[in-house]
């Protein structure tokens, strides 16, 4: 962890916790997902350590580092898809367990078995079991929603698709539409952007900012540097450990970009970025 000196805005919330414990509190509650000291470990050595994250409502937010950061093992093991070796999770102040359904996640495209036959518009379905219930009867109405969701992401002409036809981009949008489906309070993406063209790409921005308008939280995990600034809002930026947190003006400078990515980011490519300076 890089000290508040080295980056004093981008540890906005390391000082916040050791100085105001009620306004972190408070923090907390609002936050659709809150982290506390999250450790998760595959074999000796953690992939995640220790690691706190306050992820703003109504905001969109950049999970941020290098390959093998721990940024998917994060989300997973926040949803209680894999163990946590110790941390707390809460959702609105409420430990999870008790408010998973106000989160839809989108997976990795990459980490998804699409020979599984099945439909387009299954799939989206699958987002609406909490309304259909497990054993209930698909009606109209839910069809109706699901069509709904996949016009919103410009898939609703391929609904009687079978996935493993469709195109990466395709398949992307589809997931997409699922996590609409769940109407959701946040959508929590892993790599949402990876392997498709620039149309769905715009077409997935303009989804998830369409989602912020309506007062939704998303956090994604992005790759791409060069476009933090025009999606995003906040950054969280990790490298096994939390490195920095906040606002992209504060937590997105080359100072947190070389302690989360060390020498694998060249100071010409940070350049290129045109990012702020924290001057220290
Ligand atoms: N199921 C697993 N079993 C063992 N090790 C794993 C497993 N999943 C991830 N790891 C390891 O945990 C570390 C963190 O992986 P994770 O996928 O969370 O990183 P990431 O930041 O999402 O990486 P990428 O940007 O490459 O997707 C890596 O070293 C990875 O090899």
């Amino acid at each position: 962890m890089i000290t508040p000196k080295a980056t004093p805005s981008g540890n906005v919330e390391l000082a916040f916790d050791q100085k105001r414990p009620a306004e972190t509190a408070q923090k907390i509650e609002r936050s659709p997902l809150a982290v506390r000291g999250l450790t998760v470990s595959y074999g000796q050595k953690p992939a995640v350590f220790s690691v706190d994250a306050t992820f703003e409502p109504e905001a969109m937010t950049a999970i941020i580092g290098p390959n093998g950061a721990g940024k998917s093992t994060l989300l997973k093991a926040s949803l209680g898809v894999i163990p946590r070796l110790s941390g707390d999770v809460t959702v609105f102040g409420q430990p999870i367990e008790l408010a998973r359904e106000k989160i839809a996640y989108v997976p990795q495209r990459a980490s998804v078995d699409w020979d599984f036959p099945t439909t387009v518009i299954d799939v989206v379905l699958m987002g609406l079991y909490r309304s259909v219930g497990l054993l209930g009867r698909i009606k109209g109405v839910h069809r109706a929603r699901a069509l709904d969701c996949l016009e919103r992401v410009g898939m609703a002409d391929f609904s009687s698709r079978q996935i493993g036809q469709l195109s990466g981009g395709q398949q992307q949008r589809v997931f997409l539409a699922r996590a609409l489906a769940q109407e959701a309070e946040l959508y929590l993406l892993d790599e949402p952007f990876a392997g498709v063209d620039a149309a769905t790409e715009r077409a997935i921005i303009n989804v998830l900012k369409g989602l912020k308008e309506r007062r939704k939280a998303v956090v994604a995990v992005h790759h791409d540097l060069a476009t933090v600034q025009a999606y995003f809002d906040h950054v969280f930026l990790i490298n096994v450990r939390k490195i920095a947190e906040g606002p992209v003006a504060d937590a997105f400078t080359a100072d947190s970009l070389h302690a989360t990515y060390g020498g694998r980011l060249a100071t010409a490519h940070i350049d290129q970025l045109n990012i702020a300076d924290s001057g220290v």
